[in-house]
């Protein structure tokens, strides 16, 4: 759980991600199946340079939908060609799947709007998110384009010959770290598989790191729809699954993109078991062991204290959320009785009275602000207390007992009144302001017939 200073800063990148728009975005479609606001999520550059999702190109875009005004990822296939309608059966599969390790899939169609036949599969969109492949595995110093390094998705185990030798610059990732991810993958795996689907897409670049360790495998169902002419055996495509799971470990463990190749996986078993112990070897063998029905299952079993592990440190990490919570909710009332105090103190004038504000319950709530906000010392020097505000707006707050001297302040008179009864004043003052409001708005609908 990261400190609440940079939950703050980490929710605001994310609030303001949401509304930006990148400024390489041009000649993009106004509008798109009840999207708008379409913006890459990649810069899309030079065409040489671009990067395939198995033979076709690919672009995800973030867009805002008209219908919910929410934020989605739509990402498109270039060139596609619906042949048959029930392609587009597999997304209603995976539209259901709801899943915290799962981008979840909302809708697929087809559009002309990019001058071709595009596919576009729309996912939650997720401000912020980098793939597993940028955050661990990209070369940290180069500016080499990462595309030469690539697996493709549907060769698993097809390396590029470079040994699995360790990244130089790039760190290692601790054995906790790999855990928290295995347990995650294989929850979203046993998810998909449980609807009867398989997941097909483990690879580093298509897994999201949402949050601090948060995993989401993205894209989900594309690759059923462009793959729905071959008509694959599930239980087939689920074995695959386990496959890529043990391969996209190694590379995670080796750092190494390379690692899962045939001709490096010996070199690779090594390295795990000395950087990491016996445990993660296992595993790694087990899921690329020979295909069965219960691989799942045993998967499972070899799991099962790393799951108690993984749902101990997130009920703490839900405790801790709830704490921080806690002290927002507090922010929360106190900016809404400063709100109160706004509307009520130096009102120039209120039920045809020029001096509501400074007569009756009014002239008690005055007073109160002026002992919050203005009290000095003997010199008469301001005293600029955070801490007193907020101790005596949370008293106020709660409408303690506790008596205080209010002072006018021509210091002709004072006033001793308990904080309960100055919070009567607030409610009734502003509930006299915000009980007119409604009057009127009740006149004027009268009024308009
Ligand atoms: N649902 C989503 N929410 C937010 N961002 C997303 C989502 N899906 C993808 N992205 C972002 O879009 C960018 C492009 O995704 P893409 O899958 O094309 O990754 P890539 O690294 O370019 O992989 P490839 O080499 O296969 O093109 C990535 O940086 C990813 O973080």
């Amino acid at each position: 759980m990261p400190s609440s200073s940079s939950i703050r800063e980490t929710l605001q990148t994310r609030s303001e991600l949401i509304r930006s728009i990148n400024p390489s975005a041009t000649q993009l479609p106004e509008e798109l199946q009840g999207y708008h606001s379409l913006s890459p999520l990649e810069n899309v550059t030079v065409t040489a340079e671009r990067r395939k999702f198995g033979n076709w190109y690919s672009t995800v875009y973030k867009a805002i939908n008209s219908a919910d005004g929410g934020a989605y990822a739509l990402r498109r296939i270039e060139n596609y060609r619906m042949t048959q309608q029930s392609a587009f059966a597999p997304i209603e599969a995976w539209s259901k799947i709801r899943h915290a390790n799962i981008v979840s899939v909302c809708e697929a169609f087809t559009t002309r709007a990019f001058n071709d036949n595009s596919l576009v599969v729309a996912y939650t969109y997720h401000p912020n998110a980098q793939t597993l492949f940028d955050v661990h595995l990209k070369p940290k110093s180069s500016h080499t384009s990462h595309h030469h390094q690539h697996q493709h998705w549907y060769a698993p185990g097809r390396g590029t010959g470079r040994g699995p030798s360790r990244n130089a610059q790039s760190n290692t990732l601790p054995e906790r770290t790999i855990w928290s991810y295995v347990v995650q993958i294989a929850s979203a795996i046993r998810k998909v598989h449980e609807a009867g689907l398989a997941v097909r897409t483990i690879e580093p670049s298509k897994i999201l790191v949402t949050g601090r360790n948060r995993l989401r495998i993205g894209c989900c169902g594309l690759v059923d729809v462009l793959m729905h002419e071959m008509n694959q055996d599930m239980a087939v495509l689920q074995q695959e699954d386990f496959i890529r799971f043990g391969g996209l470990i190694l590379v995670l463990c080796c750092n190494n993109v390379a690692a899962s190749a045939p001709m490096n996986l010996q070199k690779s078993f090594d390295l795990v078991e000395r950087s990491y112990g016996a445990d993660l070897k296992n595993l790694v063998v087990f899921l690329l062991s020979k295909a069965s029905a219960q691989k799942l299952r045993q998967l499972f079993d070899l799991l099962s204290s790393r799951i108690a592990t993984e749902m101990d440190d997130a009920l703490d990490a839900v405790d801790r959320l709830e704490g921080e919570l806690m002290s927002e909710l507090e922010n929360a009332r106190l900016v809404r009785l400063m709100a109160k105090f706004g509307f009520i103190n130096e009102r120039p004038e209120f039920a045809r009275d020029a001096r509501w504000s400074e007569t009756g319950d009014r002239y008690i709530i005055k007073l109160f602000r002026d002992y919050v906000f203005h009290q000095v010392d003997e010199h008469g020097n301001p005293v600029v207390s955070l801490s007193h505000v907020l101790t005596t707006l949370n008293k106020l707050d709660s409408g303690t007992d506790e008596k205080i001297m209010l002072v006018a302040r021509d210091e002709q008179s004072c006033l001793v009144v308990s904080y309960k009864e100055i919070k009567a004043c607030m409610e009734s003052a502003f509930s006299e302001l915000a009980g007119s409001q409604q009057t009127k708005a009740k006149e004027v609908y009268r009024g308009g017939g």
